[in-house]
């Protein structure tokens, strides 16, 4: 393992997040649905596997926290896309992002696990932080992001992402652990340009959420 994924395992004291990841297959329950989420750490890496930040965030969505009925929704560094499931079990129209290299994958996951009833309702796409964004002109009404604040040498282009897909009325949700001081650091950049508010924490899981909306420009 080399650089940003070191820095993200073992991420607890126990070290019982290597035999999780091991698993070849873990279920969850949203939304009235039995998720089957395939991983493959070995071959795939840190995109392949469930990080505890996206069930926190799944959790929270279940919980009725966000109005996602009818919401157009993009899901930014997704893995294995359980967020995007869920959002998209939960009303909205969801745009399930990642890296080229992982979209096979996450495909495969979000095929599986959405039913026929809710097909036309999302896609599966790569959208890479550090590339251009002008082929993606929408503004949406949710950005969702779990686990994705952990390469500090991506948090500019993480930044202009965000600032790109959103407009004064979207709403941001990210959900993270805070491994390393640097990590904060983003955060104190997104609350130059978004209000930030925590809006729920997970003690035994070390996960927060954060709610942002874009500051209104001083006319
Ligand atoms: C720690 S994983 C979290 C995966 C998933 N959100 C979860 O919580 O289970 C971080 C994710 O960010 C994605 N990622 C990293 N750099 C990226 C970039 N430059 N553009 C888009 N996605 C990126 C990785 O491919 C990976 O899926």
């Amino acid at each position: 393992m080399q650089g940003p994924t070191m820095a993200l395992v073992p991420y607890n004291k126990n070290n019982d997040v290597l035999s999780i990841f091991n698993q070849p297959e873990r279920e969850f329950n949203f939304a009235g649905q039995k998720l089957k989420i395939s991983q493959d750490w070995n071959k795939l890496g840190v995109a392949a596997v469930v990080w505890d930040a996206a069930i926190v965030l799944c959790e929270y969505l279940e919980a009725g926290n966000v109005d996602l009925d009818k919401k157009k929704v993009i899901e930014l560094g997704a893995g294995s896309g359980i967020v995007g499931i869920v959002s998209t079990l939960l009303g909205a129209h969801t745009t399930i992002t990642d890296l080229e290299k992982a979209i096979p994958y996450l495909t495969e996951v979000v095929n599986t696990n959405l039913p026929k009833r809710v097909e036309g309702q999302f896609t599966v796409q790569a959208l890479d932080w550090r590339e251009n964004l002008e082929s993606h002109t929408k503004t949406y009404d949710v950005i969702l992001g779990a686990d994705i604040i952990y390469i500090e040498e991506t948090f500019p282009d993480l930044l202009r992402t965000i600032e790109h897909l959103s407009d004064e009325n979207t709403l941001v949700y990210i959900s993270c652990r805070i491994r390393y001081t640097r990590d904060s650091n983003f955060l104190q950049m997104l609350s130059e340009v978004f209000d930030l508010k925590k809006v729920h924490v997970d003690r035994s899981r070390d996960i927060i959420i954060y709610k942002g909306k874009k500051k209104t420009k001083d006319l």
